[in-house]
């Protein structure tokens, strides 16, 4: 069984900042969204976790073994060298959607994300040290397979884009509705998911179902630890084993 601990990081009122008191030039907001995502990956990296981009204006990571000091350092860091403020909440589960959602549910319950009264929430609790086991988290490192013979020495990079992402958006659907994972793209052709306590037969299953709705062939490595940085960093090495023995998927235990 896994024991994923998510934190959601919602910025405050952004919304309204971006055209307040007009519309904000866009390459100010890009740069201080890819700036903002860097400090958290930073942040939550620092301490073993894992962020992901996502929308930009709400940021999912997965932080098991951050406290919640850690958690009022990284909100206090941003809030002191960003126009904007940022609401947390962490919530743990047996399966990472089920943790979202209840962080979730408990910001939505706190006020809107364009509620100028709503700053700085902190909510949830982290995992007890008690409770953390060393198999708590899972990390799926999904690869398209030759994606560079395919398509990036082949089309356009537009049309490139277009293949890598349809792939993106058929796993992330398939791994939220059948495992209750959450799937995250990373760049180039990578997508990375934390996922629920999944078996081999559950990711040839994802793979296939890709490929029949798709077309596009992938491959994972998986690794279980008691962070998300140590099972990610055995999950690339998963992902190695399946480049030298040309197979589909690589269980790290
Ligand atoms: N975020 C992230 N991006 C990666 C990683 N490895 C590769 N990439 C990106 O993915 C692109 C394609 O690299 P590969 O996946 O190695 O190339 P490929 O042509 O698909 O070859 P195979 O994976 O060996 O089939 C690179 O240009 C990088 O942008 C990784 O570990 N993390």
């Amino acid at each position: 069984m896994t024991n994923t601990q998510v934190s959601l990081i919602q910025l405050d009122n952004y919304g309204p900042w971006t055209t307040t008191p007009e519309p904000r030039r866009e390459v100010d907001l890009q740069t201080l969204q890819s700036r903002l995502f860097a400090d958290i990956a930073q942040l939550v990296g620092a301490r073993d976790g894992y962020a992901f981009f996502g929308r930009f204006d709400n940021i999912v990571a997965v932080t098991n073994g951050l406290d919640r000091g850690e958690h009022e350092r990284i909100q206090g860091s941003l809030g002191n060298r960003y126009p904007v403020t940022a609401s947390v909440s962490i919530a743990s589960g047996d399966t990472p959607a089920g943790a979202l959602g209840i962080a979730s549910r408990r910001l939505q319950d706190a006020g809107s994300a364009q509620d100028s009264g709503r700053r700085e929430i902190l909510s949830g609790d982290p995992l007890p040290d008690a409770d953390r086991g060393p198999d708590d988290v899972q990390i799926a490192h999904f690869d398209v397979d030759d994606a560079t013979g395919k398509y990036t020495d082949q089309l356009n990079e537009f049309d490139t884009f277009i293949q890598i992402e349809q792939g993106y958006a058929a796993l992330m659907k398939h791994m939220r509705e059948a495992h209750d994972s959450l799937s995250f793209f990373v760049g180039g052709d990578n997508v990375i998911a934390v996922c629920s306590a999944m078996d081999e037969a559950a990711y040839r299953d994802a793979i296939d179902h890709v490929r029949e709705r798709v077309g596009v062939e992938l491959k994972v490595g998986v690794g279980r630890a008691r962070t998300a940085q140590s099972a990610g960093m055995t999950a690339k090495h998963e992902l190695e084993r399946c480049r030298e023995d040309g197979t589909a998927v690589e269980l790290g235990w």
